[in-house]
């Protein structure tokens, strides 16, 4: 960079400026002039002179090297001036955060706007959602053979060793099913080894699912860095034709090592084994509600395990992979009268040793949707399962809402999963046996959720720095028609919101 300060600031003299075509064009005519002004104890001066036993060809490399250097810091210049004037142009993105527990619903909820405001490109990252679906299916057979075992063996998932010796031996025809699906497990590995690359750090070490506090078990859960790109392992599996991208030529089913071949070859043993009566009391027994797993398609093993199966939106939508980091999604939203605004959406992961990543995000963003997932009143966490899951998520909220970076930024509570929970009150779960405040009021959704929305906003009014307004929904964020409408609303608000901070509308 030039100095360019040769004005002459005599009052009623002409500025004289030097133009650019003054400079001189290349590092050997360097302005020496101005470097030479600098104080000879000037270390970086010092630093800068060239050796005094220079020879002329380490003098050439020099110069080359100077000249080169001074080309890459021209051009981060002009970067930067292009950019400044950019965002001088336009407004600024508005920016959302995630947050909430693992699980709680933040990747589904991206994945919501995602398949409203760029559909295309959801949709073909179908043939990778294929995979993690496999691996779903997989790791849920894995639960109830892993469960299997356990009654084999005679050792309870409990501290209590004894409680399965009352439990009837498995039948013959099972322990042979057992056996014919233990090729699963490899497809298994080799999902997980696709999906996470090795040395790219994507799996967890730990022990990650652990169900409620009398049943645990103990099987990774897989998941994927937000800085790799997992969905690449896949891409060879799509096709190029954006024009088929929804069709069946997107996945390319004569691949001889798609892991969905075993899969189909294992799909009628994996019904009769998810049917089977004596299956379903084991499970029962050792507290393994395998509809409350995240990825549960056991219910439709015979269409996911199909030899042409594609994944439809709502697949997509319960495909369960952990995030690990932070991502951002760019999206351009139509703010209607033919004006759309750049978004970026950062979804985070919510696993305990994932939640320090969340505070640098804290200062820039317009709004935060926090999702509580309120069916989780009976469960523990993974990661720790002294802890209940509700209490986390209320203690969380607590933590966010008191957070005086945040004092400004709208926050949006999602109170998420609310069909698990209706199905929960259904079967005789009562809340007040898990939240002893709820007392003896009646154990049905609209009482319950009420109280749950009740104590989230009494939360907020007792803990923010700030008055502000408490934004609630009851969501189900697998439920893409009913998301749709509440995404669309918070939108709107959020534009609005942006617009009044903006001075553009008067609110
Ligand atoms: N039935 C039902 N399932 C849901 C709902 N919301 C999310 N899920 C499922 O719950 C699982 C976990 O959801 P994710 O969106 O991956 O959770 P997350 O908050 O991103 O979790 P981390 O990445 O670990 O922080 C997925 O399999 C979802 O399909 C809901 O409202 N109802
Ligand atoms: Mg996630």
């Amino acid at each position: 960079m030039y100095i360019l300060t040769t004005t002459s600031s005599s009052p009623g003299h002409p500025t004289s400026t030097l133009h650019c075509s003054d400079l001189p064009t290349g590092p050997e005519e360097m302005p020496t002039k101005v470097l030479s002004r600098e104080s000879e104890n000037d270390p970086i001066s010092f630093a800068l002179k060239p050796p005094l036993d220079e020879t002329p060809a380490d003098r050439e490399v020099r110069l080359r090297l100077e000249k080169e250097a001074k080309h890459v810091s021209d051009a981060i210049d002009e970067e930067l001036d292009r950019q400044r004037v950019a965002e001088r142009r336009g407004p600024k993105p508005i920016k959302i955060l995630l947050l909430g527990q693992s699980e709680s619903g933040k990747s589904t909820t991206l994945k919501n706007f995602q398949l409203m405001y760029e559909p295309k490109a959801f949709r073909t990252e179908r043939a990778s959602w294929r995979a993690v679906i496999q691996l779903n299916v997989v790791r849920s057979v894995h639960l109830i053979l892993d469960a299997m075992t356990r009654v084999q063996k005679n050792t309870s998932p409990t501290s209590s060793r004894d409680t399965l010796t009352d439990f009837p031996p498995l039948t013959p025809e099972l322990l042979k099913l057992k056996l014919r699906l233990a090729p699963l497990l490899q497809v298994e590995e080799v999902l997980i080894r696709r999906l996470t690359p090795v040395g790219s750090g994507e799996t967890e070490a730990t022990q990650l699912v652990s169900y409620t506090e009398r049943s645990k078990n103990y099987l990774k859960e897989v998941a994927v860095n937000s800085a790799a790109h997992w969905k690449d392992a896949f891409a060879k599996l799509v096709s190029s034709d954006t024009e088929s991208f929804d069709s069946q030529h997107a996945i390319d089913f004569d691949d001889p090592n798609d892991p969905g071949i075993v899969l189909n070859a294992c799909s009628e043993d994996m019904v009769k084994l998810w049917n089977d009566p004596l299956i379903q009391q084991l499970l029962e027994k050792q507290n393994l509600r395998m509809e409350e797993v995240a990825g549960f398609f056991l219910d439709s093993l015979e269409r996911v395990t199909s030899t042409h199966y594609i994944p439809t939106d709502d697949d997509i939508l319960r495909a369960r992979l952990k995030t690990l980091g932070v991502t951002e999604h760019r999206f351009k939203i139509s703010s209607g009268a033919g004006i759309s605004r750049d978004w970026r959406i950062f979804d985070v992961g919510g696993h305990r040793s994932q939640r320090a990543f969340w505070a640098p995000y804290f200062d820039d963003m317009d709004a935060i949707i926090f999702l509580a997932p309120i069916s989780c009143f009976d469960q523990v966490l993974a990661e720790d399962p002294k802890v209940n899951r509700l209490e986390d998520s209320v203690k969380l909220w607590t933590t966010i809402v008191s957070n005086p970076l945040l004092k400004d930024t709208n926050v949006i509570l999602f109170l998420n999963k609310i069909d698990i929970l209706q199905a929960k009150l259904a079967s005789g779960i009562k809340l007040s046996d898990h939240v002893v405040s709820y007392g003896d009021r009646p154990n049905d959704f609209e009482n319950t959720s009420t109280y749950l929305r009740r104590k989230f906003a009494g939360i907020m009014k007792q803990s923010s720095p700030s008055s502000r307004v408490f934004y609630c929904h009851l969501t189900a964020v697998t439920d893409t028609k009913s998301t749709k409408g509440i995404i669309s609303n918070v939108k709107d608000m959020i534009m609005r919101q942006n617009l009044a901070v903006t001075n553009l509308i008067v609110t």
